[in-house]
């Protein structure tokens, strides 16, 4: 029996789902009365794509006020997206996850209406649900790292001069001039950047090019992200870029700029507040029962 057999095995008789917001796809645990903490090794073997489901990533649907990291944030949110990588680590946020997140607590009745919140460990998040069924969310305040070095992100030989955002996971944002030359990366592995102080816990690395004239405000993008590889989508990259890119373009306070990415496009729109919205769709696509035997 693998490893991944065992870990699975663990979790015999559980209903999960499949869901994915732009191509960046998921396994959805639900986890209402905690009797499903997910180990590292239970992650990782829902993620394989080979001897598991198959996802970038794992969204546990867990009670907050039953969740000690995020209980602070029960008086807000009912509900903590408990968001995992695929290699089993945890990040502060995930974009496209929380869209996933809404979509299926709407679906499944445990929230009605179109505006709620969900915790997550980078803090609580405003939903809204759009009359298009895209489901769009409150990203908070970009920040920058705290470290004032510029980054500097190698893939193979070459080397390129990055921005760092913080959304509040970390990312590195490298600009390139040709659509060529995004379409030639190799990103089979992860990228180099640094300095390492930066990036004490690693980082999301996006690509982008402009698509069009700069007062189009669009780009698309490539993403290796941390603790996954390359995915087709990153929301919380995608909101990484847009800033980046609205500082490039010196473009004013509220902008909205459209990301495409290999898996689809979002929206990401900078409010007069300063809070980041990413919008896009998300969709809902199998349940599944964990089980070793038809
Ligand atoms: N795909 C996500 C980002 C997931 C977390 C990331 N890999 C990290 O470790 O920070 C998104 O849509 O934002």
């Amino acid at each position: 029996m693998t490893s991944h057999a065992a870990a699975l095995g663990e979790l015999e008789g559980l209903a999960v789902l499949k869901g994915h917001g732009t191509g960046n796809d998921f396994v959805l645990v639900p986890d209402a009365d905690g009797a499903h903490p997910l180990t590292p090794a239970q992650v990782r073997a829902l993620a394989d794509r080979r001897f598991g489901l198959g996802a970038d990533g794992v969204l546990r649907v867990a009670r907050t006020k039953d969740s000690p990291e995020v209980a602070d944030q029960a008086a807000d949110a009912e509900w903590f997206m408990d968001y995992r990588n695929g290699d089993g680590t945890t990040a502060e946020m995930c974009g496209n996850g929380a869209r996933v997140f809404a979509r299926y607590l709407v679906d499944s009745g445990l929230e009605s209406g179109t505006s709620f919140s969900i915790a997550t460990r980078g803090g609580a998040r405003a939903v809204r649900i759009e009359g298009d069924g895209d489901v769009t969310i409150d990203m908070g305040v970009a920040t920058g790292p705290l470290l004032r070095a510029m980054p500097v992100v190698s893939v193979g030989p070459e080397s390129w001069n990055a921005t760092a955002v913080n959304v509040p996971n970390p990312h590195a944002v490298v600009f390139l001039e040709e659509p060529d030359d995004l379409d030639a990366l190799d990103l089979t592995q992860p990228p180099q950047a640094g300095p390492p102080a930066m990036f004490p816990d690693g980082v999301n690395v996006e690509f982008v090019v402009r698509v069009g004239a700069p007062d189009e405000r669009h780009v698309r993008m490539r993403v290796h992200e941390r603790g996954v590889g390359e995915t087709l989508s990153c929301g919380t990259g995608a909101c990484a870029v847009m800033v980046a890119a609205a500082g490039r373009d010196q473009a004013p306070a509220e902008v909205a700029y459209t990301v495409d990415v290999p898996g689809g496009t979002v929206v990401v729109t900078r409010r007069a507040d300063e809070h980041i919205e990413l919008r896009g769709p998300a969709e809902i696509v199998a349940i599944a029962t964990i089980t070793s035997a038809p």
